[in-house]
């Protein structure tokens, strides 16, 4: 067992045994962080793992809470019999707030999610049946195998219970082929040209928070016996969100460290500040604010990370030695036209970008795609790649249409493409970074996942991402931060991840940009490896001597419009290509 495993399990029984040591009030405020951490371990996977904020998070333990009231008081469930139905309530509550509210972006998204939070409490309060602002009376405790949890000691037993297995089935999600994929939706360009469906796993990661909320709503409805709305409020919802931000939203620990300070915060200054200033004022929320700003000024990312260097390191993720391979994509015969575009046209308002443009690229070439700044070569390989539609023409990858698909359905096709900003995650490891390229290549879901059923495919895929690593020459940095490369190796990166998408066609946006020399000249020499293993590459790029030296054909553009087509060679001496684009220097 890693010094980790044994950390963990020595720390859950504790945690189990705490209830005999301790006094109540020990065991109670244990049970509140608990309770609170599973909420917090959603927000984190929310937050901090797919980039949303919420302040509605409450709220969805207040669906539960009040669904399971409902059953048991109104309707003599038992709680067990009703854990389901209020999962569940709560569970297409989110989806239907989630499909609504996820699609917004930033500010909007905070606002649409502090909306909803704030109308579920007038909801709770106001609606007929659930005794208003006093709530519901009389829940029964929970009954398991004939054992009444009425003993606040066994109800901590059962939370931290709950909370081990909510933060076992969230560390199995995020290493996980879903869980890269979660954690690459905060580069939502990224992740949709990686085969990524970003706003179905936006919509999902905001059920799974919502149904960690439901949980817990539920647990704390049948421990504390009443359920009214004010537990429910967009207050709480802020503590949760301070919780995660003191706890530092990026790992799972933060869930619980923060659910932890928080209780500590607060206790301390209830039972502090009554010495110090007389029961007179209320200074808590005061003295609470104070301190919370001054623990976010020291600690910026929360204070996991801190926790993290003490605490023994998660073994880094490894690729197997041997593994089965994943399925390939169908090849054409090299020399036969892979892409083709016909007569293709931009246009921005009066501004015409891509002007009839027609060209074609045959399977097991390497096509440059030259201009001067400004001639239109982003704009096309935008349109190549989905992010933009064309005014006008076609464009067809093996005969089929791919001109106004989305990025997604194109990756999909089998067109993989790099970025000339790099866009990398670069807190994710370099064989991480590599393995999302296979995304499109796995099936495994979220529940397989969490349940870690997906073993054998995760193999396959890390298998197949190692592959491609060594391919590149990445292989030895595998267990590195990508962040931690150097911009050509993150280039390279790139690429490698690219080809574990087993792509026909592979679009390269100004790869030697912020190379130097020797870089280059070892990007280059590794283009030609690839184009000789059968790879069909289209790159467009500014550097002339770089793109003279390597590829098979040139399409030039000028002014959005197409003005020469050849050999490096023929285009080189082409007058129009000199007046145009070397102002009559010699390429
Ligand atoms: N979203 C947009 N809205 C309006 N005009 C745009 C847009 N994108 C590009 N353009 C214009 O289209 C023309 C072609 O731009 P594009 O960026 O495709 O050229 P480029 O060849 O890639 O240039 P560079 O080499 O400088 O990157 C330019 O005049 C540019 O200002």
């Amino acid at each position: 067992m890693s010094a980790r495993r044994l950390f963990l399990a020595g720390l859950v029984l504790a945690l189990a045994l705490a209830p005999l040591v301790l006094p109540p009030q020990f065991v109670t405020a244990l049970t509140y962080i608990g309770l609170n951490g599973l909420v917090c371990i959603g927000l984190v996977l929310l937050t901090g793992v797919a980039g949303m904020t919420s302040f509605g998070q409450a709220a969805f333990c207040g669906v539960a809470a009040y669904a399971t009231a409902l059953l048991t008081v109104g309707q003599g469930w038992s709680p067990l019999a009703s854990l389901p139905v209020s999962v569940a309530a709560t569970a297409l509550v989110a989806l239907a707030l989630g499909a609504l509210t996820v699609r917004l972006a930033g500010h909007y998204l905070v606002l649409g999610t502090l909306a909803w939070g704030m109308a579920v409490f007038f909801l709770f309060g106001n609606l007929p049946g659930l005794g208003g602002f006093n709530g519901i009376t009389g829940l029964p405790a929970i009954a398991i195998g004939g054992v009444a949890f009425t003993d606040p000691r066994l109800v901590h037993v059962l939370v931290w219970a709950a909370v081990a297995l909510a933060m076992a089935m969230a560390s199995n999600l995020l290493d996980s082929r879903v869980g890269r994929a979660m954690r690459s939706l905060p580069a939502e360009i990224m992740a949709e040209s990686l085969g990524v469906p970003t706003a179905r796993l936006r919509v999902a990661v905001f059920c799974i928070a919502a149904i960690l909320a439901a949980v817990a709503g539920w647990l704390q409805a049948h421990y504390v016996r009443v359920v009214n709305p004010s537990p429910f409020g967009v207050n709480a919802s802020v503590d949760y969100l301070f919780m995660v931000v003191i706890g530092g939203t990026g790992q799972l620990g933060g869930a619980l460290l923060g659910s932890a300070v928080f209780e500590a915060i607060r206790t301390a200054l209830r039972d502090v500040l009554p010495h110090l200033f007389g029961r007179s004022g209320s200074y808590e929320m005061a003295a609470f604010g104070i301190l919370v700003v001054l623990l976010l000024n020291t600690t910026g990312g929360g204070m996991m990370p801190y926790l993290s260097r003490i605490l023994p390191k998660p073994a880094p993720v490894r690729a197997p030695g041997s593994a089965g391979p994943l399925p390939r994509r169908e090849r054409a015969q090299p020399g036969q036209a892979l892409l083709e575009v016909r007569g293709a046209v931009k246009r921005f308002g009066g501004l015409v970008a891509v002007n009839e443009v027609s060209f074609e690229i045959r399977t097991g070439e390497i096509l440059g795609l030259i201009g001067p700044n400004g001639a239109g070569k982003s704009t096309l390989f935008d349109l190549l790649t989905g992010v933009q539609p064309a005014t006008a023409g076609e464009i067809r990858l093996e005969g089929r249409r791919i001109d106004g698909a989305s990025p997604r359905a194109i990756a999909g096709a089998g067109v993989a493409r790099t970025f000339q900003h790099v866009l990398l995650r670069p807190e994710m490891s370099v064989l991480e970074n590599a393995a999302l390229g296979a995304h499109g290549r796995g099936e495994a879901g979220i529940l397989r996942s969490a349940l870690r059923l997906d073993r054998a495919e995760e193999a396959r895929i890390l298998f197949e991402a190692q592959r491609q690593l060594d391919r590149v020459g990445l292989g030895e940095f595998a267990a590195q931060a990508a962040g931690h490369l150097a911009l050509g190796q993150q280039r390279i990166l790139e690429i490698a991840r690219a080809l574990a998408s087993d792509p026909k066609l592979l679009l390269l946006d100004e790869p030697a940009a912020g190379l130097r020399h020797h870089e280059k000249a070892r990007l280059s020499a590794l283009l030609r490896e690839l184009r000789d293993e059968g790879v069909t590459i289209l790159l467009v790029e500014h550097d002339m001597d770089f793109v003279m030296n390597l590829v098979d054909r040139l399409v030039v553009v000028d002014f959005g419009t197409k003005i020469a087509e050849g050999t490096p060679a023929s285009v080189r001496g082409d007058p129009r290509v000199i007046e145009a684009y070397l102002g009559g220097a010699e390429a």
